[in-house]
């Protein structure tokens, strides 16, 4: 696996001082589905620390839904090893999946009820959990009465209320206009810095990945793994903004990352088209 500064070089990673613990491991993995022909995952590893925001780009079919089903343990891998929370994952995905007979707040306290908090405290939960993706309000309204954006996030908030250290998140706003996916996206990045939780997130969109990624990771046409990582960490905090070094500002260095990243998605879509 190369990993790379996000001007596309190449570099050594130091030794941290101590050791970061990896709330997801995987080594060696496979999966082949019975009745498909050959393996969709093969010697993929990956270590995945706690309170990461790691983004996943690939070609269509590359296995990036059937990798975070491997984590979330809905999927059981055929070759390799996989260590991730016993408890699972949330999940969301780019359907909100809402029930549409219950309330918002109602479907927020069925997943809080599924993860055992108890009835007296669900309510206040529920409203708690609302507010952080910025919608108390709309506690009493049905699905139905949401639009695309407000449903996913209450499906965050959903999510959330499940109370797993890993969140994993497919093409979640893939379904919604540039302008809401563009908040949500700084939502999610919000939520991400208060709960401190570690996201795994499928997306299409190269800008996606840079803009919510800590690491960026590309899976391999068939048979997928992870062939290269890009680390935007440093553009992530706070000190870089209003860097500039060499010409170059912070938002100039992250779209030419982004032109990097799209230029090797391409080559593996088409290495896949072929
Ligand atoms: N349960 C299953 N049984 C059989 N084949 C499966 C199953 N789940 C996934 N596959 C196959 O595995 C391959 C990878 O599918 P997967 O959905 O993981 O790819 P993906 O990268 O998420 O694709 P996309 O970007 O189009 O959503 C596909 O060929 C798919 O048909």
């Amino acid at each position: 696996m190369t990993r790379a500064t996000p001007q596309g070089t190449p570099r050594e990673t130091s030794a941290p001082s101590a050791a970061p613990e990896a709330v997801i491991r995987l080594e060696n993995l496979g999966k082949t589905f019975v009745a498909e022909d050959g393996p969709v995952l093969q010697n993929l590893d990956l270590t995945i620390e706690r309170g990461q925001f790691v983004a996943l780009l690939g070609a269509s079919g590359s296995g990036k839904t059937t990798l975070l089903n491997v984590v979330a343990g809905l999927e059981e891998p055929t070759e390799g090893s996989v260590t991730a929370p016993a408890q699972g994952a949330a999940m969301m995905f780019q359907d909100s999946g809402l029930f549409p007979w219950l309330t918002a707040g109602k479907n927020v306290e069925l997943a809080l009820e599924l993860a055992g908090v108890a009835k007296a405290d669900r309510t206040d939960r529920a409203r708690e959990l609302l507010e952080l993706v910025r919608l108390p309000h709309v506690a009493d309204k049905r699905p139905h009465e949401l639009s695309g954006g407000m449903r996913q996030r209450v499906g965050l908030a959903r999510a959330l209320a499940q109370e797993r250290e890993v969140l994993l998140m497919d093409e979640p706003f893939s379904a919604l206009d540039a302008i809401t996916r563009d908040l949500l996206q700084d939502e999610v990045l919000r939520i991400w810095e208060v709960t401190g939780r570690t996201i795994v997130f499928i997306t299409h969109n190269v800008s996606e990945a840079v803009h919510l990624g800590q690491r960026v990771l590309l899976l391999s046409s068939r048979p997928g793994r992870i062939v290269q990582e890009w680390d935007t960490g440093p553009w992530k905090d706070p000190a870089s903004y209003g860097f500039e070094a060499g010409g170059q500002s912070r938002e100039e260095t992250l779209d030419e990352l982004t032109r990097t990243i799209t230029h090797r998605l391409r080559e593996e879509i088409g290495r896949h088209a072929r």
